[in-house]
C-alpha cells in the first residue's frame, strides 16, 4: 500500500484534461487509486523486457476482470521507431480494443513517448496512464504529453501533444534502477532548475551529494519539485507556442549529440547534461550569459556524476546537420533555447552557424 508520509499529489490543471502526478511508495499496488483512471474494458501494458519481469505482475494483479494484454518492446533508445508502433497497434487490435480502451505505459521514457503515441493512433486517440519506472521518466517524459518516435533522421521527429490520465510514480522501482541511468535523470531535474527556478538550483547545489547517493527525503523532493515546476509550464503552455520551448534547454545539441552516437554513446540525460553546457559556453560567446555561471552549472553537473564533455569522435560538421532538423528551427534558422544565467533561459532565432560550430570545435579541444 501506499507509504503516506512520503506521498505527493501534483495536478497537471488542463481544465476537463487536467490529471494528477502521484509520487510515492508503494503506488503500483494502490490498484485503487489507478484503476479509477479507468474507463473501459480493455487494457495494453506496453514495457519492455526489461521493465516487465520486474514489475508487470504487480500491475497485473490490479488488471482483474478487465481484458488486458502486454506488448513488450526491446529495451533500448533504438526501438523507439514508427515500427514498433505499428506492432503497439496490432497489440490493440487483436485486443479488439475500443475507444474506451487504455494503454499503460510502464517503463522508462521511451517505453512512455512510444506507448503514448501509440495511444493517439489508435481509433485517432484512447486514454493511457504513466507508470515510470526510471528517475528521468518520472521528472520529465511521463508529465506533459509529449509522446512520439525517432526516425533514422533524428530524434522525436514523429509525435502527437496526448496528456495521459493519470501519472503513477511509485519510487519504489527506482530500487532497480542501474546508477548511470539514476544519473541520467538528474540532469533533467537540473534543466528544469537551470531554466527558471534559482531557489530550486541553489537547493540542488547543497544537496547534490545527497541526491549523488540516492538518499530518499532530498529524492522525493527534487522529484515533486521538477514535476510541479513542468506541470506550471505545461498547463501554461501544452502545445509549446513559447514559454514551453524553455524546457528544451541543452536538447538541440544533446539531440544531436545521441542522434551521432547511435543511442549508444550517450543516454538522453548525459546528452542533455553536455548539451546544457555547451548552451551555456554557446550563450557566453553571445555576450548573454557570464562564465560564473557556466562554471556553477558544471560544478553541479560533475558533483551529479555526469558527463559535460563532447564524448570523442564526434563530428562538428555532423552536429551541426543534426540540429538543422531540430523542430525549434523555422526556415534557414537556427533556433535555439539560450542561457542568461542560473534561473533564466530565452528562445533565440537565427543563431549562426559559425557560433555553433566554434562553440562545439572548442569544446573538442578544451
Ligand atoms: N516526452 C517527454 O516529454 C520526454 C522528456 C524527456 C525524455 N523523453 C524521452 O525519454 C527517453 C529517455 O527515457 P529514459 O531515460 O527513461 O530511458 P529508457 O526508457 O531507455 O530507460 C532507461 C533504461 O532503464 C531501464 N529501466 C527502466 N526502469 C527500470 C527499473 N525500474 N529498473 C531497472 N531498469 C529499468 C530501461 O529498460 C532502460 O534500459 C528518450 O527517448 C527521450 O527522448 C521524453
Ligand atoms: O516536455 C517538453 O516540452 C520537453 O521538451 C521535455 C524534454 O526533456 C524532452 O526530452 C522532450 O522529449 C523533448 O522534446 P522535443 O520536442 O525536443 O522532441
Ligand atoms: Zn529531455
Amino acid at each position: 500500500m501506499t507509504d503516506t508520509s512520503n506521498f505527493r499529489h501534483i495536478d497537471v490543471a488542463l481544465g476537463e484534461r487536467s490529471y494528477p502526478v502521484w509520487i510515492g511508495q508503494g503506488l503500483l499496488d494502490d490498484h485503487a487509486r489507478w484503476r479509477s483512471a479507468l474507463r473501459g474494458k480493455h487494457v495494453l501494458v506496453i514495457s519492455n523486457t526489461t521493465v516487465a519481469p520486474l514489475y508487470l505482475d504487480r500491475v497485473a494483479k490490479g488488471l482483474d476482470g478487465l481484458r488486458w494484454s502486454s506488448f513488450l518492446l526491446d529495451d533500448g533508445e533504438a526501438h523507439k521507431t514508427f515500427a514498433n508502433v505499428g506492432l503497439a497497434l496490432d497489440a490493440l487490435a487483436l485486443l479488439g480494443a475500443t475507444r474506451d480502451a487504455c494503454v499503460i505505459a510502464l517503463g522508462g521514457g521511451v517505453v512512455g513517448d512510444l506507448a503514448g503515441f501509440s495511444a493517439a493512433c489508435w481509433m485517432r486517440g484512447i486514454d493511457f496512464i504513466q507508470m515510470p519506472t526510471t528517475l528521468l521518466a518520472m521528472v520529465d517524459s511521463s508529465v506533459g504529453g509529449k509522446t512520439g518516435v525517432n526516425l533514422p533522421a533524428g530524434k522525436n521527429l514523429v509525435g502527437a501533444f496526448h496528456q495521459p490520465r493519470a501519472v503513477v510514480a511509485d519510487i519504489d522501482t527506482l530500487a532497480s534502477l542501474p546508477d548511470r541511468e539514476y544519473r541520467a535523470g538528474l540532469a533533467e531535474v537540473v534543466k528544469g532548475a537551470a531554466i527558471g527556478d534559482l531557489p530550486f538550483f541553489e537547493w540542488l547545489e547543497q544537496n547534490a551529494e545527497a541526491l549523488a547517493a540516492r538518499e530518499k527525503a532530498p529524492l522525493i523532493e527534487a522529484i515533486a519539485r521538477k514535476v510541479r515546476y513542468k506541470a506550471g509550464v505545461v498547463a501554461r503552455d501544452e502545445t509549446e507556442q513559447g514559454e514551453r520551448a524553455l524546457l528544451n534547454l541543452g536538447h538541440t545539441f544533446g539531440h544531436a549529440l545521441e542522434t551521432a552516437g547511435k543511442y549508444t554513446t550517450l543516454l538522453h540525460g548525459e546528452g542533455v547534461a553536455v548539451g546544457m553546457v555547451l548552451a551555456a559556453q554557446l550563450s557566453e560567446r553571445l555576450g548573454m550569459s557570464q562564465a560564473a555561471d557556466t562554471t556553477r552549472l558544471h560544478r553541479l553537473l560533475t558533483t551529479l556524476g555526469l558527463p559535460t564533455a563532447i564524448p570523442p569522435g564526434m563530428d562538428p560538421e555532423q552536429l551541426l546537420a543534426l540540429m538543422r532538423l531540430d523542430k525549434k528551427n523555422t526556415a534557414g534558422t537556427l533556433r535555439l533555447i539560450l542561457w542568461q544565467g542560473i534561473g533564466k533561459a530565452e528562445i533565440i532565432g537565427g543563431v549562426s552557424d559559425e557560433a555553433v560550430l566554434a562553440t562545439i570545435k572548442d569544446a573538442l579541444t578544451t
